[in-house]
């Protein structure tokens, strides 16, 4: 299948011919024979005297600590070239800091820039060089990274700038702009004609520019970088600026052409994107030392742990947040506040920013004033992990991090002193139903309806009485008639009476109940059930007894709250939360996304005493994990449906989108499961063998167990014999292998190359739900919601490649055309079909 070009390809294609460029090679010759003439003192330089580089230096200091920070787009280049050049760049940073003198380090001038910086070429080793900026004495930026023959090179001819709307440095690599824009395939002749007999096309003919609309001015005040103007002036067509945005650019050009190229117009990008971009201060073009010091500037790594980490591991690297990101990670909200967006758009690393932040401006003490919940547990370990990364051990000591039934759990144990009984997982709990209604002789009400009902109608509206049910608001759950409630709370005790016989049993959901209950009755001062516990006796959910330093009244357990996937919690857990934190000043803090829930049922937030209206609530917008075609594929998923914005509104994916570019997603068919499930094994070998894609990067989803089973075992046999993982309740580890699991399982994840499988009619959304269609309008509108949703969340956890395959029909979710372009799998099979097309490496 035809697609844009991919990034690996586009990366690699690296200037083999000499383009403008800022400083010519006889300068770099000479600055560089300056540099070995120099004198070596094996001293620091300190501002003001000593050897001048451009007319300005720095005089000796051996006091002073080197102190090196990264930029985002070094940053960016150290992804791209991979652990060996982390580790160089590691070993590097190291030895600099330790000592600015080293000879080894091998480092020379290339030029002055501006009032006070000078930038400095690196050798590395291993053929990798960096550009670095120094500013002050003893602080260096690394701005870029290159590898190769030609790394000298193309460093030299890289034009660095500070942004008029930010304030940060921001870089252009001139090689690689000419070479992306100019690099285009042929035009294709149709008439086949030789080009030379081809008649002169008339002047108003000519390709029009892609921003010809707008001039300099507009696109340097929207944002984008000067020095990339000629370039992007001779971009013609869609493939040359993906091209171009495939590149290395800094982060706000992106941003506002790909805003542009979606449609916005500039007044809209100036207020949606610029703005947020835009520093307070007054920026002098020439003071680089005030540029290299703004935020906007550099990834946050100049924390010794963090740089020592560097050997370690990629996700040593701290995030560069994006201004938004950084604003809502520290701003200060009156009460709580809310942030939705599309999936990938880093509502996570805000969060997990934002418990930072919190920490940061705690008193000293030993307690955990701080909660960070989420889901489920892998996601909950997921999260503790990255903010170990973010802060070390100093911040974790802080931060009670739980998964929001844990917390439940221990909220209950704690207060009765044992164990609330084993909670029924969902199926199990369906089960129970089933048990119920057998014994019961009721055929009328199914499993699923009563353990929803029951959940999302009886628990979330705390319906203690029949009264209290008989009267309660089922909105978008279709009509029951009074002898229908009536039956529903008779088979409800009959249930409740199963799970208190011996040995007890629960719920998740009557778990989450109980701790709200309890936790707002000891906010109360009174107790519920079981008696609680002096504080004396108390185990640590979150610590009644806080620390004298820190003004919150000792019944509430945390002072911040922060919560992530809020989408999947119920109203239980909502009350629970409330209850253990004071209403304060950033009391809690959630990020979700109603289009990706596929747990819990709409809970309106504010009912609940969590308000988040008008500025409290935010929306992030663009995406930073998928690239922009798989993004149109999955937003054609959910486009046309209303979600709401976990309270009141309705939210939207308007203005949703990715600077990144890449294969369009790839659809399959296939005449049955068995062929189905061999082509797709072979797609994967074929990822793997060809384009060298571990097998741990690659996730296949499927809708239900049953496929999860068939489906490793066809990987797993012959002639593919590929490893496989199935995605658990424990998460997928390091162990190497495919990963496999129910799309449900994807949550909170992502893979570089994602297949989702058996995505046929009757499977997405499953069959069983039809009788719904009738029956139960409502009812059935809302299972295919979830469903739809389900595929959303796991088309979206795909950054480079989506692969989408079914058996006989496909299932009317997927965007229409995509059966008439989808490619053959028995073809592929016989060794009679297309290659597969990939080639995102
Ligand atoms: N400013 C940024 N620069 C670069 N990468 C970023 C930035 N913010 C987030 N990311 C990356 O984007 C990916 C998605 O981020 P994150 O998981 O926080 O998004 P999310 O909105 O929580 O996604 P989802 O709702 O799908 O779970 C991650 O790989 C993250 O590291």
């Amino acid at each position: 299948m035809a697609g844009p070009p991919d990034r690996s390809r586009t990366r690699r294609r690296r200037p083999r011919r000499r383009l403008h460029g800022t400083v010519s090679t006889c300068w770099l010759a000479r600055a560089t024979q300056r540099s070995m003439d120099a004198p070596r003192t094996g001293r620091a330089l300190e501002r003001g005297a000593g050897t001048k580089y451009g007319g300005e230096g720095w005089r000796v200091n051996r006091a002073m600590k080197t102190k090196v920070t990264v930029s985002p787009q070094a940053h960016e280049d150290l992804r791209r070239l991979g652990p060996a050049a982390k580790d160089a760049v590691g070993d590097f940073v190291r030895r600099l800091r330790a000592d600015r003198n080293n000879r080894s380090l091998r480092m020379s001038p290339l030029r002055a820039t501006g009032d006070n910086g000078r930038l400095i070429l690196a050798v590395l080793g291993g053929q990798r060089m960096a550009l670095l900026l120094e500013t002050e004495a003893n602080r260096l930026t690394v701005l870029a990274l290159r590898q190769g023959t030609l790394a000298r090179d193309e460093l030299a001819r890289i034009t660095i700038d500070i942004s008029p709307v930010s304030g940060g440095i921001e870089l252009v690599d001139q090689s690689e702009a000419s070479v992306n824009v100019l690099a285009l395939p042929e035009r294709a002749n149709s008439s086949g004609a030789p080009q030379t007999t081809a008649p002169q096309a008339p002047l108003h003919d000519l390709p029009v520019p892609l921003f010809a609309r707008h001039d300099d001015d507009t696109l340097t005040r929207l944002g984008v970088a000067a020095h990339l103007l000629p370039a992007l002036r001779q971009v013609i067509e869609d493939r040359q600026l993906d091209a171009l945005l495939g590149g290395n650019l800094p982060m706000l050009t992106k941003d506002v052409l790909t805003a542009l190229r979606s449609g916005m117009d500039p007044d809209d990008v100036q207020r949606h994107i610029t703005s947020a971009w835009r520093t307070d201060e007054h920026v002098d073009p020439g003071d680089w030392e005030r540029a290299a010091r703004r935020p906007v500037s550099q990834v946050d790594t100049e924390d010794p742990a963090v740089l020592d980490a560097l050997g370690e591991g990629f996700e040593a690297w701290r995030l560069f947040l994006h201004p938004e990101q950084r604003r809502l990670a520290s701003v200060d909200f009156k009460g709580s506040a809310k942030i939705t967006g599309g999936p990938g758009t880093g509502k996570t690393v805000v969060a997990l920013h934002r418990v930072k932040h919190l920490v940061d401006r705690l008193p000293p003490g030993d307690t955990r004033p701080v909660l960070l919940t989420t889901y489920n547990t892998n996601l909950a370990a997921d999260l503790k992990e990255r903010l170990r990364l973010l802060g070390g051990a100093e911040l974790i000591r802080r931060v009670d991090v739980k998964s929001i039934d844990q917390l439940a759990r221990e909220v209950l144990v704690e207060a009765w002193n044992e164990p609330p009984g084993r909670p029924l997982d969902d199926q199990a709990a369906l089960d129970l139903w089933h048990t119920v209604c057998l014994e019961a002789g009721s055929y009328d009400l199914d499993a699923a309806f009563l353990d929803s009902e029951f959940q999302h109608v009886i628990l979330a509206q705390r319906c203690d009485t029949p009264q209290l049910y008989y009267r309660a608001e089922r909105r978008g759950r279709g009509q029951l008639q009074r002898p229908q409630r009536i039956r529903v709370w008779e088979l409800m005790q009959a249930y409740r009476e199963h799970l208190s016989q011996q040995p007890r049993t629960t719920t998740y959901a009557i778990v989450a109940d109980q701790a709200a209950r309890i936790e707002e009755a000891r906010v109360n001062g009174s107790t519920v059930g079981p008696r609680i516990r002096p504080e004396s006796e108390q185990h640590n959910v979150g610590r009644t007894r806080q620390d004298a330093s820190i003004d919150v009244a000792p019944r509430f357990r945390y002072r911040h709250i922060v919560v992530d996937e809020a989408q999947d919690l119920s109203a239980s857990h909502w009350r629970m939360l409330r209850a253990m934190v004071p209403q304060a000043a950033n009391d809690i803090f959630l990020v979700g996304d109603a289009h990706q829930r596929i747990y819990a049922h709409h809970v309106v937030l504010g009912r609940l005493g969590i308000e988040t209206r008008g500025r409290a609530s935010r929306r992030l917008t663009l995406n930073y994990r998928t690239t922009q075609q798989i993004l149109v594929g999955a937003r054609e998923l959910v486009c046309g449906h209303e979600f709401d914005d976990l309270d009141a509104g309705v939210d939207t994916l308007d203005g949703y989108r990715s600077v990144l570019t890449g294969l369009a997603p790839q659809y399959w068919r296939a005449p049955d499961w068995r062929t189905e499930m061999s082509a797709v094994a072979a797609l994967i070998k074929e990822r793997h063998e060809r384009y060298g894609t571990p097998y741990s990067a690659m996730a296949v989803g499927v809708p239900d167990g049953m496929a999860v089973e068939q489906l490793s075992f066809a990987l797993q046999s012959a002639p593919y014999r590929l490893p496989t993982v199935e995605l658990g309740k424990i998460g997928p580890g390091q162990v190497d292998g495919v990963r496999i699991g129910t799309m449900h399982r994807f949550k909170g994840l992502e893979f570089q190359r994602v297949f989702l499988a058996g995505i046929s009619d009757g499977q997405v959304p499953h069959q069983s739900i039809e009788t719904f269609r009738r029956t139960n309008p409502d009812r059935y509108r809302q299972e295919r919601q979830r469903a739809r949703s389900t595929l959303f969340v796991a088309a979206t956890r795909a950054r480079d490649e989506l692969v989408v395959s079914w058996n006989g029909m496909a299932s009317d979710f997927l965007p229409e055309g995509c059966a008439s372009q989808a490619h053959n799998a028995a073809e592929l099979l016989s060794g009679d079909g297309p290659p597969s097309g990939s080639a995102v490496a």
